[in-house]
């Protein structure tokens, strides 16, 4: 069964050097950031997730919001697997997929189909999956000829369509996002968001941050608002919401 369990979860990120004596309480007055703590003249201490205690089940689908700083992105880097807690556990039971960073691994010397097995590989796809899917994913991508010649030959847009094309042909267990994936020409787009919403529907956990309230109430069923790297609210969108938009 899919789920994911932290366990008095803390991220914390060390600063040397740090000579600003009133860091701390210059960071701590607004509602930006983590926590910070000085722990000698020289370290400070930023703690980016702070004693985060949280159960995920399938069916859930989770909005996370939160002022800039407020820990949405180290949250997102633990329930995928990037970041280790420095205190407490991380549970998660379930293939989990992040479409944090869709470019990770892109070679520009490499061509465009030698591009999409290396991302689909670093998803954790089996070479036989990488074989089965590979010409869909070429052929949603429709860049015909450009798939055999090397990637830094492309545009932006052409770049973006074969990252976006090979991060999203995977259907994973979890699906973990920052913000709604768009991309490409107005035809491309539309295609583009048709994908990613068959993708968000069959996940059977999905995570995603966002700051689009529309978004958040379009596809959640669960709302998680960080402040300072805590929980201050969870509960449905329709009592997160309004509290955190005004
Ligand atoms: N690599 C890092 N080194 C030092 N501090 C970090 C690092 N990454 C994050 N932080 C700190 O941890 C806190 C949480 O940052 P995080 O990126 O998770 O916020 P966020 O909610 O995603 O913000 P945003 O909406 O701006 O993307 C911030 O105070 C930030 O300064």
């Amino acid at each position: 069964m899919t789920h994911i369990k932290l366990q008095n979860v803390s991220v914390e990120f060390p600063i040397f050097n740090s000579t600003t004596r009133s860091f701390k309480n210059k960071v701590l007055s607004v509602a930006t950031g983590g926590k910070i703590e000085r722990k000698t003249d020289r370290i400070v201490i930023i703690r980016g997730l702070d004693n985060i205690n949280l159960t995920l089940n399938e069916g859930d689908r989770v909005g996370l919001i939160g002022h800039n700083g407020a820990g949405k992105t180290t949250l997102l880097r633990v329930l995928s697997g990037i970041y280790t807690p420095t205190q407490g556990h991380a549970i998660i039971h379930g293939q989990a997929v992040s479409l944090i960073n869709i470019n990770l691994g892109i070679d520009p010397d490499a061509t465009g189909r030698q591009n999409i097995r290396l991302r689909c590989a670093m998803m954790g796809m089996t070479p036989q999956e990488i074989a089965e899917k590979i010409e869909d994913i070429c052929e949603f991508t429709d860049l015909g000829e450009f798939l055999d010649v090397p990637l830094r030959t492309y545009s932006t847009g052409m770049q973006l369509r074969l990252a976006f094309s090979a991060s999203t042909s995977i259907k994973p267990e979890i699906l973990i996002m920052d913000e709604w994936l768009s991309t490409g020409d107005e035809n491309f787009k539309e295609r583009a968001n048709q994908r990613m919403q068959s993708l968000v529907d069959s996940t059977k956990i999905l995570i995603l941050a966002s700051h689009s309230k529309a978004l958040l109430a379009k596809n959640c069923n669960r709302i998680i608002w960080l402040e300072h790297g805590r929980i201050k609210m969870d509960g449905q969108p329709q009592d997160v919401l309004p509290a955190y938009f005004g």
